[in-house]
């Protein structure tokens, strides 16, 4: 659609500085398309008092704000239940194919949460990829969440090559895939089959070859891998991890790393608890705040003796 509008007529070679110098002044008006005329290009301006005449140019289309929302591999979960939002959404990208609205928090021993699809497939199943792993998730059978990707990437970056690794909590596997690349072997369990099921696709699909994936209640883990010692573990099972860290210092060699992730509302919550044990603490760092009075927080814990 064309549209009437002052113009700054200057010769094409003159069209760059000119441009920077409408932007700079706050004068140009974006929401139109520069004209060309011969050897000539004509900016709009908002102001006529820098202009040389009115001329007419295309309307850029506008961009359309996006709805709020998360993205996992081609599912959007919108923090809104708005069906008509939702198909602006599923429009947005080719990438996305369903767009999810849920309908509760996060609960229940596999940490889970049920959700309504507002557009698009009906299905909780994509497949994402976090620093070249790809990863098959079904949202609504196991957790997962892609905000702990860098976080991962840490882990790896302090590892050493040939660590036995035992992953307590493991999910559908990403820190227990990840970990694999540098690992000589990674124990992996889950108390929920779903996960488990979807864990050893994603060791399948990555082509990892020392992940062990096991339906196994963490607390148990103790006696599954008695005589078995570890370089690190992984505990992250953030709202309740004290019942299981007396397995997590069993499992792990003296000078072995435990990295237990936990919510805290302050920092050095878990300071006491961890001290009652034969342990230190490396360091402990926030890695995302999860709501206004709570942070995710990890504690990097090295067994003393
Ligand atoms: C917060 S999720 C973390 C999953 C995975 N580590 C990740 O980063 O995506 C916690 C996981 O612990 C599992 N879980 C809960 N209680 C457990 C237990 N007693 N033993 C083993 N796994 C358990 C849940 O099924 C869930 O998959």
């Amino acid at each position: 659609m064309k549209q009437e509008q002052w113009c700054v007529r200057v010769p094409v070679t003159e069209g760059e500085p000119t441009r920077r110098q409408l932007i700079s002044d706050g004068i140009l008006d974006i929401s139109l398309r520069p004209a060309r005329d011969g050897t000539d290009l004509l900016f709009p301006v908002t102001d006529p008092a820098r202009a040389t005449e009115r001329w007419e140019c295309v309307a850029l289309p506008k961009a359309v704000p996006l709805p709020r929302h998360d993205l996992v591999g081609g599912i959007a979960i919108m923090q809104d239940d708005d069906p008509k939002e939702a198909e602006i959404l599923l429009a947005s990208r080719p990438s996305i194919h369903t767009v999810l609205y849920a309908e509760t928090p996060v609960s229940g021993e596999y940490r889970t949460r049920k959700f309504r699809v507002l557009a698009g497939e009906q299905v909780t199943v994509t497949e994402c990829t976090e620093y070249g792993m790809r990863l098959k998730v079904d949202l609504e059978a196991a957790y997962f969440s892609a905000r702990l990707a860098n976080e991962r990437q840490r882990i790896v970056s302090l590892m050493e090559e040939g660590e036995r690794v035992c992953d307590m909590f493991a999910g559908v596997g990403p820190f227990a895939v990840a970990l694999a690349e540098k690992a000589a072997i990674v124990i992996a369990g889950d108390i929920n089959p779903g996960a488990v099921l979807l864990m050893e696709e994603n060791v399948r699909i990555n082509h990892r070859h020392n992940v062990i994936p096991m339906l196994a209640d963490a607390l148990h883990l103790g006696d599954i891998l008695a005589g078995d010692s570890f370089d690190r573990i992984i505990m992250n099972l953030p709202m309740s991890p004290v019942p299981f860290f007396a397995t997590a210092v069993r499992l792990v060699r003296p000078g072995g790393t435990i990295h237990l992730y936990a919510m805290q509302e302050r920092e050095g919550e878990y300071r006491e608890m961890i001290e009652k044990y034969p342990c230190t603490i490396a360091e402990e760092r926030q890695v995302r705040s999860y709501s206004p009075t709570q942070h995710h927080a990890v504690y990097d814990i090295t067994r003393t003796g």
